[in-house]
């Protein structure tokens, strides 16, 4: 049994009365340890931490800061094995699936790393010889960032580089049912030599904990992944206290695919992207509309490879998708699947929970969906996947932007005019032509609408966490007119 518990100051933190909850392997419905939640005086201890952690950290040298950060990348890569173990057990991820995302992490911090060493701020010709106007880039402040459980290695790393980088502190609360992958990430930086009160760690009640934290004076500055209805809900408590924030909020990503484009090839292509990490990311193309002159080939050669899925434990080296994350979206499946039937969609393949025991559900696809199916409106966030056709691409375009969302989007054609109008006219923060990694340490990952906003990685990244302050100097003994 393996234990998850808060860092403050680089101390466990034993909150007095201590409550724990059970961390359960979703592969196999065992628990496989605990993770103890922090008490109000143990936030204020990671608030107080934090305030002088920014302190200290604000007036390292940037390069200082960088060398550390690099030293933190040094550790992940040297346990990225016994990372994504951890991460299989806890998330269910295929442990193929887990290393990269580890490997990964380790990527972002350390191009945030170089990063770190290029705040530029810039010099203003000023009106009046006697003056100097410098503009500077400075680190907002505290931070209190909150993770998910679908990347519980990633989306920490990413949200701690930029912040570290910045030379700001930071308080992370990563989900409490991926809680040990993201425990191995924080000691790799205070290992690395990232001070205690610099990089807090907790764990509790996910509504105490982002209450108690956000309406903190000493928190500048917010950073969420997760759903657009809990987003809202903390952008509220930020804008009381006008702090800043990042967002990186739900998707339902279309996929438009042209008539010129091989349909076998293209829905194997897509069904790797569909299914993995069982469809549980937020960029995960989601709606697919293809055009009529090859919908039908598309179709049955997108069904024929979801079927040949092979689904279990993802400790398993041959397993290719493997549970979902926990039971609530078991049940979401279930409801999903019922309401596409009763909207008079054609089920091509799966449909159902695999078995008893395990989150296992079918990979699962829908053919000729209705626009005003429910599944074409809500994030599916697993293994459901709604394909409908479409004719011209002015039909299409106002199609896939009727919904809120604008994370990610999709086109797949040979045609040069094509890819140049469809990326013009997607809503997206992120457009994907023919490809479906979208995600790397240079490029900006955000959305637009209600899909959040700021973004997590490229120089955007690291921008998230910096103020402007333009400082107007005077030369001693200048003899100056007006400005
Ligand atoms: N954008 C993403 O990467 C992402 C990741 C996970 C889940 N989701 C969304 O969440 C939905 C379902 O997941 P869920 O059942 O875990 O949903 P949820 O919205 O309850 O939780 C999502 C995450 O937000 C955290 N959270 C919930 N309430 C919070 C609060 N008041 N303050 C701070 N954090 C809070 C949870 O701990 C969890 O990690 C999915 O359908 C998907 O749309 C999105
Ligand atoms: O970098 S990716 O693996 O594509 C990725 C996508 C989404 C998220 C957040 O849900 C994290 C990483």
């Amino acid at each position: 049994m393996q234990e998850a518990y808060s860092i403050i100051n680089s101390q466990r933190w034993a909150s007095p009365g201590v409550r724990a909850v059970g961390i359960v392997n979703p592969a196999t419905e065992e628990a496989i340890g605990r993770v103890e939640l922090i008490d109000a005086q143990g936030l204020d201890q990671a608030l107080a931490a934090a305030a002088r952690g920014f302190m200290l950290w604000k007036n390292t040298s940037a390069y200082e800061r960088a060398a550390i950060l690099r030293k933190a990348v040094g550790i992940i890569r040297s346990r990225q094995d016994e990372i994504a173990r951890v991460m299989t057990l806890e998330q269910g991820k295929p442990l193929a699936e887990a290393l990269a995302e580890v490997v990964a992490s380790a990527d972002n911090i350390e191009w945030m790393a170089e990063e770190a060493t290029r705040a530029y701020g810039r010099l203003l010709v000023p009106r009046n010889a006697g003056i100097h106007q410098l503009v500077r880039r400075e680190p907002v402040g505290p931070v209190a960032s909150f993770c998910p459980w679908n990347f519980p290695a990633l989306t920490p790393a990413r949200k701690i580089a930029g912040a570290l980088a910045a030379g700001c502190s930071l308080i992370l609360k990563p989900a409490e049912e991926t809680p040990l992958t993201a425990l191995h990430i924080v000691n790799a930086f205070h290992e690395a030599g990232v001070p205690g009160e610099v990089l807090g760690l907790v764990y509790g009640d996910p509504q105490q904990v982002s209450e108690h934290l956000i309406a903190s004076p000493v928190i500048r500055k917010i950073s969420f992944t997760g759903s657009t209805p809990v987003g809202k809900l903390l952008l509220g408590l930020a804008a009381r206290g006008v702090k800043r924030a990042t967002m990186e909020l739900g998707g339902h990503a279309p996929v438009v695919v042209f008539d010129d484009v091989d349909p076998a090839r293209t829905a194997q292509q897509a069904v790797a992207a569909k299914f993995r990490n069982a469809g549980q990311v937020c960029t995960s193309p989601t709606r697919f509309y293809v055009q009529a002159g090859i919908y039908p080939q598309f179709v049955q050669a997108f069904a024929d490879a979801a079927r040949a899925i092979r689904v279990g434990d993802g400790m398993d080296a041959a397993v290719q998708m493997g549970p979902l994350a926990n039971s609530r979206r078991i049940a979401a499946m279930a409801a999903l699947t019922e309401d596409t039937l009763a909207s008079g969609a054609r089920l091509a393949c799966g449909g159902k929970r695999i078995g008893t025991r395990g989150y296992f559900f079918e990979p699962t696809v829908f053919s000729d969906v209705p626009e005003n199916a429910r599944i074409m409106q809500d994030e599916p966030f697993g293994p459901i996947v709604p394909i409908a056709s479409f004719t011209s691409l002015d039909e299409v375009a106002a199609r896939v932007n009727a919904l809120p969302f604008g994370l990610a989007a999709y086109a797949m054609t040979r045609s040069l005019a094509r890819a140049t109008a469809i990326s013009g006219l997607l809503e997206a923060g992120m457009v994907g032509i023919n490809h479906y990694t979208v995600s790397t340490p240079a490029s900006p990952f955000g959305g637009v609408k209600e899909s959040g906003y700021g973004s997590e990685g490229g120089t955007e990244g690291l921008d998230a966490y910096l103020v402007t302050k333009c400082v107007t100097q005077r030369s001693s003994g200048a003899d100056l007119g007006p400005l």
